[in-house]
């Protein structure tokens, strides 16, 4: 079933004591129902104590990453049995900070995807072209690419768990965001690729979220769009106001 989502990626912000306090902010602000799911992704020291102030609340606290291996000689790695043993369901495969900062390929990004389906996580799956591929008009076939590389190897039934995240990396951080019509633009084009790869019902079930520069002012107009179903926020959602604003822009 599509669900409309609104998630925060905190990044690299927010130490213990900034965590727990935008935590409380947020839950003091919340005080109606949403007509979204709502997700914050603290960095992965503060997950426990997030997970354990969200209980009895909407908010689910999911990872920025996870290794795609078990366990074992992985220094500085965190495992999905580790992520799941401190109550965490979701994690964000894929973010162009990964890809870009990182080297993450496709092929890392597929095993991880694979390796967190297989243990019964959700995957918020990242996709999104850089400028000079915009400007060269190919930014359709690199997310496409993405898409196929990233999923390949996923069941139809897996994807009842897989949530897409279309970050445009020029709107990241930027203050530009991709248009209306860019973002519906290419979440059109995201469900045909997921029609060719899976069928017709995972198409019109998977969640696609936008993201990039997402703000109060501008979430309304962007989540209006036919086949956006929600954002993944960096910089607004550190402020627990404009994350609430964006989430009442359903
Ligand atoms: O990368 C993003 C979320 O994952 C978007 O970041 P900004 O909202 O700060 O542009």
């Amino acid at each position: 079933m599509r669900k409309k989502i609104v998630a925060g990626n905190w990044k690299m912000n927010c130490d213990l004591p900034q965590t727990q306090s935008l935590i409380t902010d947020l839950k003091t602000g919340l005080v109606k129902e949403f007509n979204c799911e709502l997700m914050i992704a603290p960095s992965f020291p503060f997950l426990y104590p997030a997970f354990n102030s969200t209980l009895e609340t909407p908010i689910e606290v999911v990872a920025q990453n996870c290794c795609e291996a078990d366990k074992g000689a992985f220094t500085g790695e965190v495992s999905i049995d580790m992520l799941q043993s401190v109550g965490v369901k979701t994690v964000i495969i894929g973010h162009s900070e990964r890809r870009e900062i990182y080297g993450e390929s496709d092929e890392l990004l597929n095993s991880k995807t694979r390796a967190a389906l297989d243990k019964g996580m959700r995957v918020i799956f990242c996709c999104g072209e850089m400028l000079e591929e915009r400007k060269a008009g190919k930014h359709v076939t690199t997310v496409a690419d993405q898409i196929k590389n990233g999923l390949n190897d996923v069941s139809a039934e897996q994807m009842e768990h897989v949530v897409i995240a279309y970050e445009p990396v020029w709107a990241i951080g930027t203050g530009e965001t991709a248009t209306p019509e860019q973002a519906q633009d290419m979440h059109a084009e995201i469900r045909k690729q997921l029609e060719e790869l899976f069928n017709n019902d995972v198409a019109n079930n998977t969640s696609i979220l936008y993201g990039g520069s997402v703000k109060p002012g501008n979430a309304q107009e962007i989540f209006s769009q036919p086949d956006v179903d929600g954002g993944l926020v960096g910089g607004a959602s550190l402020d627990a106001q404009s994350f609430i604003e964006i989430a009442n822009a359903f």
